[in-house]
């Protein structure tokens, strides 16, 4: 059985071929900047050369379809046919309230994700892109959707009610989500794993820190609460999101500058952040460089998206009366050394004492990075959404035959 797993984001795609016999995956790759000047394919078939294919790609489908081109080359693909693709996983962040699991695609599934597109105007319309070019490059090939937001779906109303009018609730469903959760289930269960403890017995915190940013606290294996709203705007700052902000602003801010709705979602989805910080990259190697030379603007864009970090550690200490373990995953979660040294050294009051020298390790393991006498265990866990996503497509095609 042999399963493609699409993660389709805003202007990249991540795909990865899965033999499910012993999960090994075949191939893996990312075409980045989709929709920019020059977009960039990057396969990487397990035992063969990685290639590096630089051209126009304007929008999902034309990716996807370069996707398969790569995966069956004469020369650098793995597999001889489209045809021995068994079933296709799709990473779809939102799934409202409507979607607590993994689902089949059928037509009904399709269109209410497309009901959800203004809940993830960034995300939801990329992932029916995908859906879209895979039924029509694969035709008859089983495809699932995973969502981020179903591992939130446990969230107490409490946490994810907003203090504003009922009604809008009861007619547009307007509440909190969150998203990521594939990524914080896995890596919860993982950091449990990793210690040998009963994740039952554990209060655990996820930072999810990618371009997109979410904190979660998972309590005894389920999310009580999670930094991201509604859309995956809410909570922390990002590479190019604003995160937490005055509502005020936004009107106010429109009224100034004569902005529609789309352009103040917009202003506030892809020109905030660390970019807007900043003013120069989005990318948190930039801004770390930047940091280090003692770049003024880079130093506050750091400095900001460091504190507001800590300031959701904190909080969801106090959510779950404690934390047990403390996790860092995803592209600057893994990464970025500097950025976890910043906020644990902060974090002294939870009986946090951080193992400096292990915090500087690079690894694809998961990791203890917290002093032996530290109160809370900080660990890396590499993330693997991808993996998450072809054990329930594979589930889900076999209850189905
Ligand atoms: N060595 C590194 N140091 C700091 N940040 C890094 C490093 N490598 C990657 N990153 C950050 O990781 C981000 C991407 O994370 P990723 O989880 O792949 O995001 P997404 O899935 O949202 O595309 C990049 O924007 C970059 O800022
Ligand atoms: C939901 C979200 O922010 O996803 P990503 O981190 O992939 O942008
Ligand atoms: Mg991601």
């Amino acid at each position: 059985m042999k399963v493609l797993v699409i993660n389709a984001g805003s202007s990249s795609l991540k795909y990865q071929l899965y033999d499910m016999t012993d999960e090994s995956v075949l191939a893996k790759g990312l075409v980045e900047r989709i929709g920019m000047d020059s977009s960039i394919l990057t396969h990487k078939p397990t035992g063969k050369q990685e290639v590096t294919e630089v051209s126009e790609i304007l929008e999902h489908t034309t990716a996807i379809r370069k996707v398969l081109a790569n995966l069956t080359d004469k020369e650098h693909g793995v597999i001889d046919s489209i045809s021995e693709i068994n079933a296709v996983g799709h990473r779809v962040v939102h799934g409202g309230e409507t979607f607590k699991a993994s689902a089949l695609v059928d037509g009904a599934a399709k269109s209410e994700i497309r009901r959800l597109f203004d809940l993830a105007p960034l995300h939801n319309p990329a992932a029916v892109m995908g859906i879209t070019a895979s039924e029509v490059n694969m035709p008859g090939v089983p495809q699932v959707v995973v969502f981020d937001t179903a591992f939130h779906q446990t969230m107490p109303e409490k946490a994810y009610m907003y203090a504003i009018p009922r009604v809008l609730y009861n007619k547009y469903k307007v509440r909190r989500y969150g998203a990521h959760g594939t990524s914080h289930d896995f890596v919860s269960k993982a950091a449990a794993e990793y210690l040998g403890r009963p994740l039952e017995d554990l209060k655990i915190i996820t930072c999810h820190i990618g371009n997109g940013a979410s904190v979660t606290a998972v309590k005894g294996g389920v999310s009580v609460d999670t930094s991201m709203g509604m859309t995956p705007l809410e909570g922390l700052m990002m590479g190019t999101r604003s995160g937490d902000i005055d509502p005020a602003v936004v009107p106010y801010v429109m009224n100034k500058e004569e902005l529609t709705p789309g352009e103040a979602s917009s202003m506030l989805n892809k020109h905030s952040g660390l970019l807007a910080i900043s003013g120069t990259s989005s990318d948190m190697r930039d801004i770390i460089d930047g940091y280090e030379k003692g770049e003024p603007n880079s130093t506050l864009a750091f400095e900001m998206y460091e504190y507001r970090l800590r300031k959701y550690i904190g909080s969801y200490a106090a959510a779950m009366d404690g934390v047990d373990v403390i996790v860092f995953t995803a592209g600057v979660g893994e990464n970025a050394s500097l950025l976890r040294e910043k906020v644990l050294s902060n974090l002294t009051f939870l009986g946090i004492e951080l193992d400096k020298e292990a915090n500087k390790v690079r690894s694809g393991d998961p990791r203890r990075i917290s002093a032996s006498g530290s109160k809370v265990e900080v660990l890396v866990v590499p993330t693997n959404e991808e993996l998450v996503i072809a054990r329930d497509t594979l589930r889900i095609v076999q209850e189905q035959a």
